[in-house]
């Protein structure tokens, strides 16, 4: 069983841009839909999708919106009331496939809230993962994960936790030395925390580089088990203490990256859950990844539609990482 949490949960809302976007023009739009989004629920939702159980926590007021839309998904939703509407998320697509996308930050939780969204995550005691994914709404402390993981490691120490997040919350996990099992960065993200954000595109495009970087981590901060680091249409590198893969795909037509990530760790914790190897784990998250493009706005590809198969994985030699001083 699979339990995430998401503490910023969205109603993504997705706009068809009639031609091409510009900044400072004017363009019709096409309202597509909205969907119940949110990294963790997401994974959740993919999770569920196939086959395996899954629940996905989440803070909501009792009649939002949000909730009516996950009503028939494929997971658990165990929703903690809350005072703070759920945040609207803009998805701008283009019909070349770019996507835009336009994120509200989200209401500041409180306290009360904050803490019985944790409890029902130690509630669920029989999960083999625990997945924190997504930003924390603004005004969050931002070394909340951090903490969140200091809890659940003192209450399940067993536990396996995969984190996905971004900017200070990552680092306040990883320079913070937290013990987390799997961080899901992209290659902005790894650069970000790396000290160097403008090496992000460079990172994508050179997997040697980024395998590297990822083992550096793992090498500098002892509190990581694994980096799954997704490289956009370049597949993933999967970074462990064991060694290091890399897995692309063939292109495949995009018509919305959003979601693509999540649907990566969810490919990821499904091969875990059946038991793969770390090497077919990325084939998996490769293969959900590429699945996910193919779909519009955040929509997350069910099983049938994803084929590892079709996914390469090499071994990567990543240099000797020479041990950090101090
Ligand atoms: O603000 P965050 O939590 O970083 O990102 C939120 C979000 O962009 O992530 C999902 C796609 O990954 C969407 O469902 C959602 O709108």
């Amino acid at each position: 069983m699979i339990a995430t949490l998401t503490l910023n949960p969205s109603i993504d809302r997705e706009l068809a841009v009639q031609g091409e976007l510009e900044r400072g023009g004017v363009r019709g739009y096409r309202r597509l839909g909205d969907q119940a989004g949110g990294k963790g629920v997401n994974v959740a939702r993919a999770v569920g999708g196939a086959g395996l159980d899954a629940v996905a926590i989440l803070p909501a007021p009792p009649h939002d919106p949000f909730l009516q839309l996950l009503e028939g998904a494929s997971m658990r939703v165990h929703a903690v009331p809350s005072s703070a509407p759920v945040r609207i998320n803009l998805t701008l697509t283009e019909r070349d496939g770019t996507t835009t996308k336009l994120n509200a930050a989200g209401e500041r939780l409180d306290l009360a809230v904050e803490q019985a969204l944790v409890d029902a995550l130690l509630r669920e005691d029989d999960a083999s993962w625990i997945v924190l994914a997504g930003s924390l709404p603004a005004g969050s402390d931002p070394a909340l994960y951090a903490r969140i993981v200091a809890r659940l490691r003192a209450a399940a120490p067993g536990a396996r936790i995969a984190v996905d997040t971004a900017g200070e919350p990552l680092a306040a996990i990883v320079l913070g030395g937290s013990r987390v099992d799997l961080i899901k960065p992209n290659a902005h993200e790894l650069a970000e925390l790396l000290g160097d954000a403008r090496e992000g595109d460079a990172l994508e495009n050179d997997p040697d580089a980024a395998a590297g970087a990822a083992r550096q981590l793992l090498d500098d901060h002892d509190g990581l088990g694994a980096v799954l680091l997704t490289l956009g249409g370049g597949g993933a590198v999967l970074a462990t203490r064991d060694g290091s893969w890399r897995g692309s795909h063939p292109p495949v037509a995009v018509r919305s990256t959003v979601g693509a990530g999540d649907s990566a760790l969810s490919g990821y914790l499904i091969a875990a859950e059946r038991g793969l190897p770390e090497r077919e784990r990325l084939a998996w998250a490769v293969a959900y990844g590429a699945a996910a493009v193919t779909l519009p706005g955040s929509e997350i590809p069910t099983i049938d539609r994803v084929t590892p198969a079709r996914v390469t994985t090499s071994t990567l030699a990543v240099p000797a990482v020479e041990p950090s001083e101090g």
